[in-house]
C-alpha cells in the first residue's frame, strides 16, 4: 500500500482550516496520526476516505488520485469512525450480516461464514446472539472492527478507536490491529493516546492545529526529547516551585518527598538526573517546546 498525501488543506465553510498543507507518505503497516482534541485527526481522516473533499491538495492510494477514483478507492478502504453507532434492534451476528450485505454480493451462506468467521477473528463469537446495543464499549468497538473489514479492504481506517476503554480492552484491541497489520492490511489509526502509537505503529505522524508536527518513527520523535527528560526527588516547597516552571510529565511520593519527572531544556534542579526518554515524553515536549502550547 502506497498513500501519498501533497499540499492537503480543508478550510470548513465557516472559515476554520481544520488541515493546513499536510505532506504525508504512508507506507504499509501500521501508520499513527497522534495530536490533542482538535487538532484536525477526524477532518484528516473523513478526507481520506472520501467522505469530505479536500480545499486543496492531493490524495493518491496506490497512485490512484481518490477525486477522480472514488468508487475504486471506497472499495479498497474500510473505516471506523469515532462516533460509530449500531442499530439497536439487530443481534451482533445480524448487525456485521447486514453490513455484509451492504458491502459485499456473497450469497447468505457464504456471508454467514464470513460473519462468523470475523466474529471470532475479534472475540465476539461468544455474543454472537447478544443483541448489538447491548455490547459493552469494548466489545462494540471490537464490533466496529468487524464490520470496517467484511469487504477485504487493503487499508483500514480508525478514528480514536480506544477512547473511553478500560486497559485491559485497549490492550485486546490493540493487539487485535497489530494481527490484522500482519495480513497485509495498511492501517492508520487516529489517537490522542499516546500509548496506542507507541505499542503498536512503525510510522507516525503528530498534527496540531491541523498541521504535521513531526512525522517519522516513534523512535525518531523519542530521540528528540533525549537529554530534555529529568528525574529528581524533591521535598513540599521545592516540588511545588518546579512544578509551577516545568511540565511535569510524572510524580510518584516516596519516603515523604516527591520523585518528579519532567521535561526542561537545561538542568532544572542541581540534583536532577537525565532519565531515558519515552515517547509521552516526547509528545509533552514537542506540544510545549516546538508548538508553544504551555502545560503547566
Ligand atoms: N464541519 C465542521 N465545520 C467547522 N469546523 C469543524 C468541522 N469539523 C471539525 N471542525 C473543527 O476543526 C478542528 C479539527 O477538528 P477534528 O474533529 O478534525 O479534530 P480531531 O483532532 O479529530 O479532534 P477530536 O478528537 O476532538 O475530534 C476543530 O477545531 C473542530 O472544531
Amino acid at each position: 500500500m502506497n498513500i501519498e498525501i501533497r499540499g492537503l488543506s480543508k478550510i470548513y465553510p465557516n472559515g476554520h482550516a481544520a488541515i493546513r498543507n499536510v505532506d504525508l507518505d504512508i507506507g504499509t503497516g501500521m501508520f499513527g496520526l497522534l495530536g490533542p482534541n482538535g487538532a484536525g485527526k477526524s477532518s484528516f481522516m473523513r478526507t481520506l476516505v472520501t467522505l469530505q473533499s479536500a480545499t486543496s491538495g492531493s490524495i493518491l492510494i496506490e497512485g490512484l488520485d481518490i477525486n477522480e477514483h472514488r468508487q475504486k478507492i471506497r472499495a479498497m478502504i474500510g473505516y471506523l469512525p469515532q462516533d460509530f453507532t449500531f442499530f439497536s434492534k439487530l443481534k451482533t451476528w445480524e448487525f456485521l450480516d447486514y453490513a455484509a450485505r451492504l458491502a459485499t454480493n456473497l450469497k447468505k451462506k457464504d456471508r454467514l461464514i464470513k460473519v462468523d468467521h470475523l466474529l471470532d477473528q475479534v472475540g465476539l463469537l461468544d455474543v454472537r446472539e447478544r443483541m448489538a446495543n447491548k455490547l459493552s464499549g469494548g466489545m462494540k468497538r471490537r464490533l466496529g472492527i468487524a464490520q470496517a473489514l467484511i469487504g477485504d479492504p487493503k487499508l483500514l481506517v480508525i478514528d480514536e478507536p480506544t477512547t473511553g476503554l478500560d486497559p485491559e480492552e485497549r490492550i485486546r484491541f490493540r493487539n487485535i490491529l497489530s494481527d490484522l497489520s500482519q495480513k497485509d492490511v495498511t492501517i492508520i489509526l487516529s489517537t490522542h493516546i499516546v500509548g496506542d502509537i507507541s505499542s503498536t505503529c512503525h510510522n507516525m505522524a503528530m498534527l496540531n492545529k491541523g498541521e504535521v508536527a513531526f512525522k517519522g518513527s516513534p523512535e525518531g520523535m523519542i530521540d528528540q526529547v533525549r537529554g530534555h527528560v529529568w528525574q529528581v526527588t524533591l521535598g513540599d516547597e521545592e516540588f511545588t516551585e518546579i512544578k509551577n516552571k516545568y511540565s511535569v510529565v510524572s510524580t510518584i511520593p516516596v519516603e515523604g518527598q516527591w520523585e518528579a519527572q519532567l521535561i526542561a531544556t537545561d538542568q532544572p534542579h542541581p540534583k536532577a538526573v537525565n532519565v531515558n526518554p519515552n515517547l509521552e515524553h516526547a509528545y509533552v515536549y514537542f506540544m510545549e517546546n516546538q508548538l508553544g502550547v504551555s502545560l503547566v
